[in-house]
Formats: C-alpha cells, structure tokens, sequence
C-alpha cells in the first residue's frame, strides 16, 4: 500500500507493510502521519525509515507521556502496547521537516487494526474519533434526532453511509465472492429509519453492493434473510437502537456465519472513520443512481416459524392450526413485532383479541417496547388476566429479545426466563451446559444443576454470553442455550441466533405439548421450584471525566477494585470464578489460558460472613453503552445488599478517593439507607 495524498487514511493489518512517500512539493514542509489503533489485540508496531534521514516520531499516551524517537537511515522504531493501554487510541506521530525525506514503512508484526493516516487538521482526527465512538460493543449505536439534553446528534446520514460502505466492503475482503454482493437491510419503526436506511443504500452500493430492503423488520429476520432459500443474500444489516429512546439508532450486522463480535465491528468502525475523513466535505445523501431492490422477506421469515410450530407440534386433529383454543397476548410495544400475531400465530388458529401495541409507531408513544420495562410487563399482566389468556409475550423493539407472563398473570422475564427455557432445553438435551451472564441467582444455577444441567457463568453482553457457547461447543462441550438476563437467548438448533420470536416458538410449542399430553397446567407451572433471592439491587455510578476519557476510567476502577479483592482487602469478597459451573474456571475472571478478546471490563466477588456462610455476590462492570459503572448484587439474607454496598462504598470508593470523577451518589445512598434509598 501507499500513499502520498495529504489526507489520505488507510489501515494496516498483519504483517502488512505501509508505505508512504512525499510528492516533491510537501516536502519542504513539516508533514504529519500519524498511526493508530483502537483495538486490543494489538502487541507490536514497527516503524522503519527506508531511506531517511531526520525523521521524527512522537508517541504520545497518557501514562508515559511523550517520547520522540529520532531516525537515522534505515532504522527502526518499535512500539509495543501494553493490554492496558491498547483499550483507548494511542498515537504515534511521525514528522519531518527536511527535503531529504524519501520513504516510510511500517510493519504492523501480529496485530490487526493499526491504522495509518496522513491528514491536516485535528478537526478530521476529532470527526474520525465520533466515528469510532459510535462502536458499542458489537453493535452501532448513536444519536439519530435532536432532543435529548445534552446530547448531540452523532449518527448522521454521513456517518451512516459511510458505516454501510465500510461493512460492505469488510464483507467482500472476508468472502471471496465473485460478481457484487447482495446485501439486504432492515429496520424497526423509528423515525429516523428512512433517512439512514437511505444513507444505508447509498454506502452499500458504493462499496459496489447489490442492495435490497426487507422495509419493517426484525433482527434476527435479518439474519435469517442471509439463510433462508432463495434470499441467501452474503450479508445484512439491521437498523435499529433496540429499547433506547426514539431519538437514537443503530445497526446490527450479520453474515451467514452469525452477528458480527465487537472485534469485527470495531474493525468497521474504523475503516468507516477512514472513508468519512477522506471525504473533503461530507456529501449529500442522494439515491439517485442507487439501485436498490425492495423484497417482502418477512412474510417468508414468518411462514418459516409457522412451519416450526405446526411440524414440531404434529397436532392430530389439526395440523394447520395447532394453536386452535388458545388465547395469547402479544404485547409489541409499536416496535417491529406486530407480525407475530397477525402472521403467525392467527394464521396457526390462535385468539390473539387482546393484544397490545401491534402497529408500528417510531415514537413508541406507550411504553418502551422492552421485556424488562416494569410498565410492559404489567399492562401485558393485565390483559392476560382480563382475556383468560394462557400466554402473554412482551417483545422488544426488534424482537431479538422476549419475556412471557403465564396464565396467572405472572411475569416471566430474567432468571425465570432462563430457568423456563433450561427446563426445556434441558428435556431434549439432557447434561447440556447452559451460558448466562453472571448477574443470575445462585437459586438459578441450583435450579439447572438440579436438573441435570451445567451452569456457565459468563460475560455481561449478549455477544459475550452466544460466543461461549459457540468456543463450548467448538471444545466439545455440549450447550444448546445461552442467555442473557436482559432475555437475549439463543440456542444451538436455531444457528446460535437471538431470536426472541423463536424462543417464544419454543415455549408456545411446549405448552401446546402440555395440553396434548393432558396437562391442565400452564408454563408457568414449569418454574415453580425456582427460588427468589432475597434481595437483589443495580445501582450505577456515572463516568465524570470527558467522554474519550471513560472507557478507560471506568476500567481503572475495576481492575482496581479487583486488586483490592485479591489482595484480601475487601473482608469476606473473594473473587468468583465459575460459580457451581464445571467449565474450566475462570471464565469470569478471564484467567483462561486463551481469554477471549474482551469488550468492557467486569468481575463478581463472592461474599461471606462468618454467621451466614456465602450470602451474596456483588458483580461491577462498565456498561456496554454509556460511559456508567453498573454494580450488581443480590443477596440471601435481609440487608445482605446494604452491608455489601456499605462495605464497597466506605472501604474501597471513598478511601481511595474515587467519588472525585465517579457520581457515586446512588451507592452512597443505598449504602446509608438500604432499600429505603
Ligand atoms: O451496559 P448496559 O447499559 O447495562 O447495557 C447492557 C445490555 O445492553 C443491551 O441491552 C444488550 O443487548 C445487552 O446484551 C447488554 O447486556
């Protein structure tokens, strides 16, 4: 590769050389390239001045301040990152003012992502950064509308076009791929939908994709658009900011092999920064000369799990309509899952009569659509109970999570989501090892242990939770479930997918299964050995210092407290590894011999006292989309919470002075007052 333009951007992978020259007339003048990366994999850069001489290069980073390295002809400069610093940008600035500047050639040895650019102003660099903070961990998430205080609009049709360009073209590096690629799109109602999905298109066909648009859509339908017969396409992207507020948005992207990791996105981000500096001034969006196909993949996605239900219910009086005398409520949210009532499960003989929220409305003018939102659970409970119904479904906006309430009006979200869809996995898959991430209960690992199952706890994010159940199952270890708290499930049969429509599938099945077999009992009837915990609480502490800054402030503070931990200073906290799981330990403390690439920094501490024995745990982490420090704990015994807190807050947060740039008010309080906080 190389480069001679003033503003040119390209990025260097593994063992790739870059190489850069000056044009004459720039090279009287002081001339900056700077070089860097965001990512953490990165081990080792070299810099190598082929033919110069008095060439300067300036690394810069907030721990170890400035070092200017001076070249002679021909030697190098080696740059190595520590795991610490690679979690945020780290500079190397390259400058020369002389004419006897020839030649440039880095070496990026074991890393991928290292990014070289030669550009003029810092108002590119700044542009470039928004670009790449748009990355939230393996989703694209930003603000679309005016509207919320203090924030400023960062996803633009600009950004957008140039993130669908990116995608397109990672795609087409990674799939030797003859004639163009076919690309679909999909999006959830909100308002800002149609202008990005433009932008969308615009980028795609840039990057010399074919592109299509499924209009209205779920996630996990997008993905399925890259499956199903005679769609196929070689990618997808969904739009989407899932339960955030109408004024945001964001893209989800998926391959036949899966959703995209934080790795893989981080990548698209960055190659998307390149392309929007190198732009002079950000285009217009215009879809004139752009070709783009509209298709009706959801009534095909939606036949797809009609079939699901009808083949694996095999009903022997009416196989068309096996759900015939069943009355299910399903609650949309105005969000994107209005089609599972009217094309699945009406269309399978069900009375859905008291559903709630089904047309599509970008300004969700009734509630977030969210199976953990207190207000859609209830209203969901309500209309169960007033229409006799035997099922209440809550999907989230784009429908890749779910929560049900039984026919006693009983919300079944979170812990006892998991423990229903165990129970069911766990009668066809007897032994199998179930992934969560580790804010479940101990009761929870009780309960599918006492089943016969295997509990792995692991990561926060739903990415996390799939992704080790698919490197278990690689290992030869069995797990057909991995599942999220916030009700992401996914499971082996159905390609590892999150597809809240899907789980519903499952335990609509299973309770069709239950009548058939003469069972007067609803799902709910499934969990009733699972116990509550005592007490559980989240609190969060706000990130005070400037937002390029938070990521690695909050990782401060958690590695610190982990520390502390090991260093016995937190009495009674000892670090969790993997709670009852058999799986090689550490899994939650990332000690594995191979530990995966991580995007956000978390642990539990599992905690005792003399009198009780273990009575509780306490789980910290950075939050995977807002620059906050969530604290998860639950507790056995009454006031096992507060102790916690009190002990974290007095112990750790105010004696090593972190209440300067963390908003510590919240643990402060509970710490004070327990749940009369
Ligand atoms: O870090 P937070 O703000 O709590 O958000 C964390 C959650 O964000 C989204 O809902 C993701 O889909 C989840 O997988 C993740 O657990």
């Amino acid at each position: 590769m190389s480069s001679s333009s003033s503003s040119s951007s390209t990025s260097t992978s593994l063992r790739c050389n870059y190489t850069w020259t000056t044009r004459p007339s720039l090279s009287a003048h002081r001339r900056d390239v700077k070089i860097f990366w965001p990512t953490g994999d990165f081990r080792q850069l070299s810099i190598k001045a082929t033919e110069a001489s008095n060439i300067l290069a300036k690394e810069e980073d907030d721990n170890n301040g400035v070092k200017i390295t001076r070249f002679q002809n021909g030697s190098r400069l080696h740059v190595l990152s520590s795991p610490f610093l690679s979690i945020r940008p780290r500079r190397i600035q390259i400058f020369q003012r002389s004419k006897t500047f020839r030649m440039v050639s880095t070496e990026a040895t074991t890393t991928s992502s290292v990014y070289a650019k030669e550009a003029k102003g810092e108002e590119k660099e700044e542009a470039a950064a928004k670009i790449r903070r748009l990355q939230n961990g393996s989703d694209v998430r930003g603000v679309a509308l005016e509207g919320e205080e203090g924030k400023e609009v960062d996803l633009t049709p600009q950004a957008v076009r140039a993130l669908a360009e990116s995608f397109g073209l990672w795609v087409a590096e990674k799939q030797d791929h003859p004639g163009p690629l076919r690309v679909s799109l999909g999006r959830d109602p909100r308002i800002s939908g149609a202008e990005l999905s433009s932008a969308a298109f615009e980028g795609l066909c840039d990057a010399g994709c074919e592109a299509f648009d499924i209009g209205l859509a779920t996630t996990p339908a997008c993905f399925m658009s890259t499956i199903l017969p005679s769609f196929s396409y070689d990618a997808s992207i969904m739009m989407t900011a899932s339960h955030l507020p109408f004024t945001r948005n964001g893209l989800k992207f998926f391959t036949a092999d899966g959703g995209l990791n934080s790795k893989d996105v981080e990548e698209i981000c960055d190659k998307a920064a390149a392309i929007y500096c190198s732009n002079e001034k950000p285009r217009a969006i215009s879809t004139v000369g752009v070709r783009v196909s509209s298709v009706d993949f959801m009534r095909v996605y939606a036949e797809h799990l009609r079939n699901i239900i009808k083949e694996r219910v095999n009903h022997p009086l009416h196989y068309d309509t096996p759900l015939l005398g069943f009355k299910i409520v399903v609650n949309a949210g105005n969000g994107s899952g209005g089609f599972f009532a009217r094309e699945v499960l009406d269309k399978l003989g069900a009375d859905t009569g008291g559903s709630l929220n089904l047309d599509p409305d970008g300004m969700f003018p009734n509630h977030i659509p969210n199976p953990e939102d207190k207000v859609a659970m209830a209203t969901t409970k309500a209309s169960v109970l007033r229409h006799h119904a035997h099922l209440g479904i809550v999907f989230d906006t784009d429908v890749d999570r779910s929560g049900v309430v039984d026919e006693k009006g009983n919300p079944i979200n979170g812990d006892r989501l998991i423990a229903l869809m165990s129970t069911i996995v766990l009668s066809q898959h007897p032994d199998s090892t179930i992934v969560t991430d580790a804010r479940t209960s101990i009761a929870l690992t009780r309960f599918i242990t006492s089943r016969g199952g295997n509990h792995c706890l692991y990561r926060v994010g739903y990415r996390n939770v799939i992704d080790k159940g698919v490197q278990l199952n690689r290992a030869g270890v069995e797990t057909h479930l991995m599942m999220e708290t916030t009700g992401h499930g996914a499971l082996k049969e159905n390609r590892f997918l999150d597809d809240g429509a899907y789980m519903v599938v499952k335990i609509i099945i299973e309770m069709v299964r239950m009548r058939l077999a003469g069972s007067n009992e609803g799902i709910g009837s499934l969990i009733q050995e699972l116990e509550e915990p005592t007490e559980s609480v989240e609190l969060r502490m706000n990130i005070l210092t400037h937002p390029q800054q938070a990521k690695e402030r909050g990782a401060q503070t958690i590695e610190a407290l982990r520390r502390f931990i090991e260093e016995g200073r937190l009495e009674g906290w000892e670090l969790d590894s993997c709670g009852d799981c058999w799986v090689s330990e550490g899994c939650l403390v990332d000690t594995n011999d191979e530990p995966t690439a991580i995007d956000a920094h978390m642990y539990r501490a599992k905690v005792w006292d003399e009198e009780n024995g273990q009575y509780g745990w306490v789980h910290i982490r950075q939050s995977v989309h807002n620059p906050n420090i969530a604290i998860n704990m639950q507790s056995s015994i009454n006031s096992g919470c507060q102790s916690m807190c009190r002990m974290l807050f007095e112990r750790f947060i105010r004696a090593n002075s972190l209440d300067e740039d963390l908003d510590t008010s919240q643990v402060e309080s509970f710490a004070r007052k327990g749940f009369h906080a």
